[in-house]
């Protein structure tokens, strides 16, 4: 069998690659973390589900959820293609020659295991080899020999924690428990005898107490029955006398309650003699009460007679005041007439008089303004305009003969530059260079002279210009003034003509007003009495007579209160307030008491009445209790013997209940004594059964140790891997001619220790710690193989991850002679490394490369560029 390709998506780096292997030794070379173990991971996982990373979905790639393994392996016969997923499930398969054989992670593995011939634990520790582990066979061989023929699961069997001790164990503790049990079975057989006897000792003893029982309760009965009888005797005795005991205390207390009310009749007669004879005072003291208020309205009468007269008198005063004053009321009241006549020219003669005010402040407002402004001679200025009129008109003219003389010298100037033929431009003779110069310098200083002329006259004419401007302005200004000078002059006159007029009219009302002043002056002097007069004007002669009529009125009824007093002071006699309150208290208190006797007496009557019917009662009573006929002394005895009898039952009824009790516990208990002696007969009738499982058990335990079973069956299989080993290990050039494998069961601990020895050509034993590096190498192959070929016919492939790690240069290229020569046994090799010498053995060449998270695969054929 050959692994031909592996595909692999989402598995640890790789998203998605596929790697044959068409090569006898593959290469798969890369740095670290390339993603190199991960195709063995891929191999092994497809062909077991085994996971070199803890768990299986570890091997799925980060940040994807579930990873595929395609592994394509074949023989001569068929193509095997394994389809597995992570997480797994039942989507695993496997197609042998393109049909599907196997579904499900488990049938696949099973179907797998049997084409291969061989398990994952034979596989993973002979041509699968791991990082730097090809020599690790030597020191695992035991371990290696008990895992691949399961001896493994019989050691576990037999440990101090296996099954079989378990077993062991427990039939031990069970083997002990009986032995206590059977002391106990004694025990417990000895008090369930002591038990037995007691409850029937207890059972006679009952018996007693049942017929002692009887006989009391008949005593019960009938002494219950006369009780009954006597307490119901007592009871209607007892409630018999409570009611006579109350009727005699009712009687009692009326009998009482007569002597203390005494001759009630005879009372009565006595108060009512006082009542009649105090009858007279009430009409006194209405007749009191009357004086009372009769001098009390007297009073009040004499005092509004006094404020009357008092009243009168004044209202006489104020009639002559009224009199007296009647001259100046009147004036007063004319002159009031009189200025309101004359209030309108008054008025007019003020508002004149203010105007005239107003006027006299204008008039001199005006005056102050025309003082105010200056009057200049215009003729003058307007002369002085008129010469420097004159003169800018001169200079113009003057300045127009300069600039023409000054357009002539430019002229010739202009002239002598543009000169073609050599003339004078001004005679049109022949010019030479002398009379050139001269006519030139001549026409340049006129040139200049007429330029300074017009411009001395043009300041000239702008200063004049100026001069004549200001004037101008001047003249202007005036003739402003003089304009309102005019005006104001005019507004003079007007205003000193209409206070002329003013002071005519103001002159005509001023005996009016003259004569309206001195009314003013008058009303003020006159002004208080007319006032004076205005309060007293409701004071009249007739207001005068009601009064005085009232006062007649009042001083009548004061005659006839004062007669009315005398009459009742002659009725009262001596008699002073306080006798009459006296008198009245006495009579009142008469009252009360004739009203409380009343009362008295008709309850009397109701004692009367209530002590005939009690005394029947009483007597009744008396007769009914003579005919009970009840004893207190037979009814205490009867009680006396009834109690006894109650108490000798209760003691019986509870020694019985006591007994019953313990009878009962005694039963429970020997119940539980019999159940306990089946319980542990059961328990001891297993002791012989339990005696030969133990034995055979021991003997289970030794047949299984190392020395036995184990023994034998490592000892079955080491002859054909021996026979292996010594038909592979020569393939490999070694100078040995022949290789031993022993398994020693110690003595001590009976532990299995492996043992490989190598003899040469003079029969030397050279033990594994002996040999070269190249020769162990060699040899740790050979006896993977060597094993391998034990337990499957051909082997197919042989995969080594890392080999050369950890080894020095020598012992590298020993390992790449070795692995060439172990082409002669395994066809296929696949080797992962780093190292790039091992690319010298490789006829097929699988790099892989990292690129971000991602490993790339680039396969290659050494030569074939
Ligand atoms: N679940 C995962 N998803 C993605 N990448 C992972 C996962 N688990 C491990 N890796 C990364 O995959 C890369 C490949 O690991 P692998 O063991 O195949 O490397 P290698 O080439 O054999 O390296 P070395 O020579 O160091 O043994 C590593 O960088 C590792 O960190």
């Amino acid at each position: 069998m050959r692994i031909d390709n592996i595909y692999l998506k989402n598995f640890l780096s790789h998203t998605e690659n596929s790697v044959s292997f068409k090569g006898k030794v593959n290469v798969i070379i890369g740095h670290n973390g390339a993603g190199k173990t991960s195709i063995i991971d891929g191999i092994v996982y497809a062909l077991y589900r085994e996971s070199n990373r803890a768990k299986a979905n570890n091997l799925i790639k980060l940040g994807t959820s579930s990873a595929t393994i395609n592994l394509t392996i074949s023989n001569d016969n068929s193509k095997i293609i394994v389809k597995r997923n992570i997480p797994s499930g039942t989507s695993d398969i496997l197609y042998i020659n393109n049909s599907a054989t196997a579904r499900g992670a488990e049938k696949v593995t099973e179907e797998l295991e049997k084409i291969m011939q061989m398990d994952r634990d034979v596989m993973l520790s002979t041509i699968i080899v791991r990082q730097g582990e090809i020599e690790d066979i030597f020191r695992n061989l035991t371990n290696v020999m008990k895992n691949i023929m399961k001896i493994e699961n019989m050691e576990k069997l037999t440990e101090s924690t296996g099954p079989i001790f378990s077993v062991l164990k427990d039939i031990n503790s069970k083997l002990e428990y009986i032995e206590k049990s059977e002391k106990e079975y004694n025990d417990v057989k000895i008090s369930l005898t002591d038990l037995k006897n007691k409850y029937v000792a207890l059972n006679e003893e009952l018996k007693d107490l049942n017929e002692k029982e009887k006989e009391i309760n008949e005593k019960e009965k009938e002494i219950n029955e006369k009780y009954d009888k006597l307490t119901m005797i007592q009871t209607k005795y007892n409630s018999l006398k409570n009611m006579l005991i109350d009727k005699e205390n009712n009687l009692k207390k009326i009998l009482q309650e007569l002597e203390k009310m005494g001759d009630l009749e005879k009372n009565k007669q006595d108060v009512e003699n006082k009542i009649n004879k105090l009858a007279g005072i009430e009409q006194a003291r209405n007749l009191f009460d009357e004086l009372k208020r009769i001098t009390k309205e007297l009073d009040m009468e004499n005092s509004d007679k006094n404020k009357l007269e008092i009243e009168i008198s004044s209202i006489e005063k104020s009639l002559q005041r009224k009199e007296q004053i009647s001259n100046e009321y009147l004036r007063y009241v004319e002159i009031e007439q009189l200025l309101e006549d004359l209030e309108n020219e008054e008025k007019d003669y003020n508002n004149k008089l203010s105007e005239k005010k107003i006027r006299e402040k204008r008039i001199n407002d005006l005056r102050e303004k025309l003082n105010r402004i200056k009057i200049e001679n215009l003729d003058e200025i307007q002369k002085n305009i008129d010469e420097l009129d004159k003169r800018i008109s001169d200079l113009r003219t003057q300045k127009g003969q300069s600039q023409a003389e000054l357009n002539e010298a430019e002229k010739i100037l202009t002239g002598f530059k543009d000169i073609k033929d050599n003339k004078c431009p001004l005679c049109k003779r022949p010019l030479d260079e002398e009379h050139r110069t001269k006519l030139m310098q001549e026409a340049n200083e006129k040139y200049a002279e007429k330029k300074k002329e017009i411009k001395d006259l043009d300041k000239k004419i702008s200063e004049a210009q100026s001069e004549k401007d200001n004037l101008t302005r001047k003249l202007d200004n005036y003739r402003k003034n003089q304009t309102i000078y005019n005006q104001i002059s005019h507004d003079l006159n007007d205003e000193e003509e209409k206070l002329k007029e003013l002071e005519e009219k103001l002159k005509e009302l001023e005996e009016k007003h003259n004569y309206y002043q001195n009314l003013k002056l008058e009303e003020k002097r006159l002004k208080q009495f007319y006032e004076e007069y205005m309060t007293l004007r409701n004071i009249t002669e007739d207001y005068l007579n009601s009064k005085k009529q009232q006062l007649n009125n009042i001083s009548k009824i004061i005659i006839e209160k004062k007669n009315r007093i005398d009459e009742i002071k002659t009725k009262l006699g001596n008699l002073t307030e306080q006798d009459i309150s006296d008198k009245l208290k006495e009579l009142n208190e008469a009252k009360n008491e004739l009203q409380k006797i009343n009362i008295q007496i008709g309850k009397k009557k109701t004692y009367m009445e209530n002590l005939q019917n009690l005394q029947e009662s009483i007597d009744q009573i008396k007769s009914d209790i003579s005919k009970i006929n009840f004893s207190e002394e037979e009814y205490q005895e009867v009680k006396q013997e009834r109690e006894n009898i109650l108490k000798e039952q209760k003691d019986i009824i509870s020694k019985i209940s006591e007994i019953k009790g313990k009878l009962e516990q005694i039963s429970i208990s020997i119940k539980e004594k019999e159940n306990k002696l089946t319980e542990i007969e059961n328990t001891i009738k297993d002791k012989t059964k339990l005696e030969n499982a133990k034995k055979k058990l021991q003997k289970l335990r030794e047949d299984l140790g190392e020395k036995g079973l184990q023994n034998y069956i490592i000892s079955a299989v080491k002859t054909k891997i021996e026979n292996n080993l010594n038909e592979i290990a020569p393939m490999f050039n070694l100078a040995f001619t022949r290789i031993s494998l022993n398994f020693d069961a110690s003595t001590r601990g009976q532990k299995i220790k492996a043992n490989i020895s190598a003899y040469d050509n003079y029969g030397r034993e050279f033990s594994i710690d002996m040999l070269s590096g190249g020769e162990k190498i060699s040899i740790a192959l050979a006896l993977r193989l060597a094993i391998a070929k034990s337990l499957m016919d051909t082997v197919g492939f042989m995969i080594l991850d890392e080999p050369t790690i950890h080894l020095d240069d020598e012992r590298r290229k020993e390992l790449m002679n070795v692995i060439r020569s172990s082409l002669d046994m395994v066809p296929q090799i696949i080797i992962v490394t780093h190292d790039d010498e091992i690319l010298e053995i490789g006829d097929y060449v699988i790099r892989l490369e990292k690129r971000g998270s991602e490993s790339k695969v680039f396969e290659e054929v050494p030569g074939n560029d």
